[in-house]
């Protein structure tokens, strides 16, 4: 099939896995396995990170650390992999933080529009004090986070009409995660939103359940919606990290040895995946393109109007995010 052609492509011109460096990690001589499941496909850039970590762990355990790995919500999709973490039935998970703004309400700002100018300002913030801090907050309830990855920046699209405009928006059915923020967005431009898990979009579009969402480009490929999505535009609209969460049951029976292992291999992993995301992330629209998807690219007087619609919902959310957080921020991208 014509998207099969082109994942195929992209796979080709993926930055090659880096060979794995570094000393063989001190065991206990005991064997483990260890069970990692995402819910994006196997041909997108978070597998192909999940690659190179199984290949670091493999390695530098001396093959005392089996690493088995999942894809395509196998093993559930985001809020289900970190509920079987919690219950130990899984080893590790790379979920987008936007499910999880329940469980930690400071993650909402990444959900915040036009937050995050360029990758640079993400990498910024998230490898710094910010991103250090909020893996702190998520290593509690039976969970112990590693780091972070990129889901990247998101488009819209959809079936029915090209969109360079809110107005474009009326009434469109766009399906969006699970998180209060994305609901506020497509509201407030006029869309209809449905919160609907990752595992469930492919069908729900195919059928006409929803008419629209929005991923990178990278997930639109090779998750195959262009073959029920007709109409995308470039909106850059939200960037989406991943964070790396283990098993806080997995983790505490590991040897210190290992732990650091996994570690370094969550750190490495997820630097890789950044180099993929970014390396793809063009040359995936081209993509898109030359295989007859209509791509709207906006104006900076579009763009502009579409941050303009969307300013009330920082109104909304500053003060339950943090005012402080937000400005915080803001100033790496000073
Ligand atoms: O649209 C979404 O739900 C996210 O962008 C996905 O990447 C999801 O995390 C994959 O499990």
């Amino acid at each position: 099939t014509l998207g099969g052609v082109a994942t195929a492509q992209a796979a080709s011109e993926m930055p090659p896995i880096p060979e794995v460096d570094g000393p063989v990690a001190e065991g206990d001589g005991n064997d483990y396995t260890l069970k990692f499941s995402i819910g994006t496909t196997q041909s997108g850039a978070q597998y192909r990170g999940l690659e190179y970590f199984e290949d670091i762990v493999e390695a530098r355990s001396d093959g005392h650390i089996q690493v088995e790995l999942f894809h395509s919500a196998q093993l559930g999709d985001d809020l289900q992999a970190v509920s079987a973490l919690q219950s130990g039935t899984l080893e590790m998970t790379s979920p987008s933080t936007s499910p999880l703004v329940n469980m930690f309400p400071e993650f909402a700002v990444f959900d915040l529009p036009f937050l995050f100018p360029t990758p640079e300002v993400a990498d910024e913030v998230l490898d710094g004090e910010i991103g250090d801090r909020m893996l702190e907050t998520a290593s509690t309830n039976g969970l112990k986070a590693l780091g972070w990855a990129e889901n990247g920046y998101r488009q819209l699209t959809n079936s029915q009409n090209a969109v360079a405009s809110p107005e474009d928006l009326d009434g469109l059915k766009v399906r969006t995660m699970q998180n209060p923020i994305h609901l506020d967005i497509w509201k407030t431009l006029g869309a209809n939103p449905t919160p609907m898990s990752f595992a469930e979009l492919f069908t729900a579009l195919e059928q006409g359940v929803v008419d629209g969402q929005e991923n990178p480009w990278i997930t639109i490929q090779s998750s195959k919606f262009n073959e029920v999505q007709d109409y995308a535009t470039e909106s850059n609209h939200v960037y989406t990290p991943f964070i790396t969460l283990v098993s806080e049951r997995f983790w505490s029976r590991l040897p210190e040895g290992y732990q650091d292992l996994l570690s370094d291999a969550a750190k490495q992993m997820g630097d890789y995946q950044r180099e993929v995301s970014r390396t793809l992330n063009d040359q995936i629209k081209q993509e898109l393109m030359d295989e007859g998807m209509n791509i709207t690219e906006l104006t900076p007087e579009q763009v502009a109007t579409f941050q303009e619609t969307l300013s009330p919902v920082y109104d909304e959310w500053r003060e339950k995010i943090g005012g402080e957080l937000i400005d915080d921020i803001r100033a790496v991208s000073q």
